[in-house]
């Protein structure tokens, strides 16, 4: 399978890292961006077909991933139509646009359309993908996404009505992860720490964190319990960050996210 990437930027360079690691073939893979001086030291450095336009990119592939700035979805599907067939997978990774949108932009509605929002974790085969499709992507099409997309991580089915929470759980999470383990290590400078050791230490603590979350049979508040010993130090920690709103501060930032990926 040929799978096209329309947009050649930060999320498209993260699949296409995931999917070269899981051994896909550089052959198999064909970008193009708006500017080729962008995506053409990219393609070379990793052996990638390019094509010239958009519209060559969307009749040499066989799944084309729409990788653009969301508010750019409707021109670039004017442009690719021509070439898109039942035999093609239309793929959109943009936030905020639905699958009704995407019909609708060139009358598309009888053509398998693959609604995804993967994560940047996708670059090291960690990611978190939602994927949805349309009446005309059920037979074949979802599976054969869903199948690609599991070689860059967990991939789990979401209705579409979800995607927004998605984003903001998933999506964009991973900023807010990096924010609150540069939040630690800057404590660990603070306490006299070098910051590479201090985000070292930090890190593999959020990682041994997650991995124990997603392992266990046990809720988070239940692991909470189990890391505070009775009038210890964790106790402490906790309340002084619970009186500074950590949890209304999160919340908020999910509700944000929501709300712009809304409109
Ligand atoms: N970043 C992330 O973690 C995630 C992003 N997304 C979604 O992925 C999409 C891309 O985001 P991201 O990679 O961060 O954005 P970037 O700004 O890094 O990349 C945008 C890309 O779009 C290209 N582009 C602009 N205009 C055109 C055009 N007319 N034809 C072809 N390509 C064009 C740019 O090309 P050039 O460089 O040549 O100008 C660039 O390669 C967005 O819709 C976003 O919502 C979804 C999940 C996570
Ligand atoms: O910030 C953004 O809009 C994109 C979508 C999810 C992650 N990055």
């Amino acid at each position: 399978m040929k799978i096209g990437f329309i947009g050649v930027g930060n999320m498209a360079q993260a699949m296409i890292q995931g999917l070269l690691n899981a051994k896909v073939s550089s052959e198999d893979i064909i970008v193009h961006s708006a500017h080729a001086t962008n995506y053409e030291p990219f393609a070379k450095a990793n052996g990638l077909k390019t094509a010239q336009t958009n519209l060559e990119l969307t009749q040499m592939a066989d799944m084309i991933v729409l990788a653009v700035e969301p508010s750019l979805y409707q021109q670039i599907i004017q442009e690719i139509t021509g070439a898109l067939t039942k035999a093609k997978i239309l793929v959109s990774v943009l936030t905020g646009i639905t699958l009704g949108q995407l019909n609708a932009a060139a009358d598309m509605a009888n053509l398998p359309i693959v609604r995804l929002m993967p994560n940047v974790n996708v670059k090291i085969n960690q990611g978190m993908t939602a994927i949805v499709g349309n009446d005309a992507a059920q037979e074949s099409a979802l599976d054969q996404v869903q199948t690609v997309f599991e070689k860059l991580g967990s991939v789990t089915a979401l209705p579409e009505q979800h995607f927004s929470t998605f984003v903001a759980l998933a999506g964009s999470s991973p900023a807010f992860i990096y924010l609150f383990i540069d939040s630690l290590s800057r404590a660990g400078v603070k306490y006299g720490l070098s910051k590479q050791q201090a985000t070292q230490i930090a890190a593999q603590a959020v990682k041994g964190s997650a991995q124990m979350v997603l392992e266990s049979d046990k809720s988070p508040f239940d692991l909470i319990d189990q890391v505070s010993s009775p009038g210890g130090t964790t106790v402490a920690g906790l309340l002084a960050m619970e009186e500074h709103g950590l949890i209304t501060s999160v919340i908020k930032g999910i509700d944000a996210t929501i709300a712009k990926d809304r409109g």
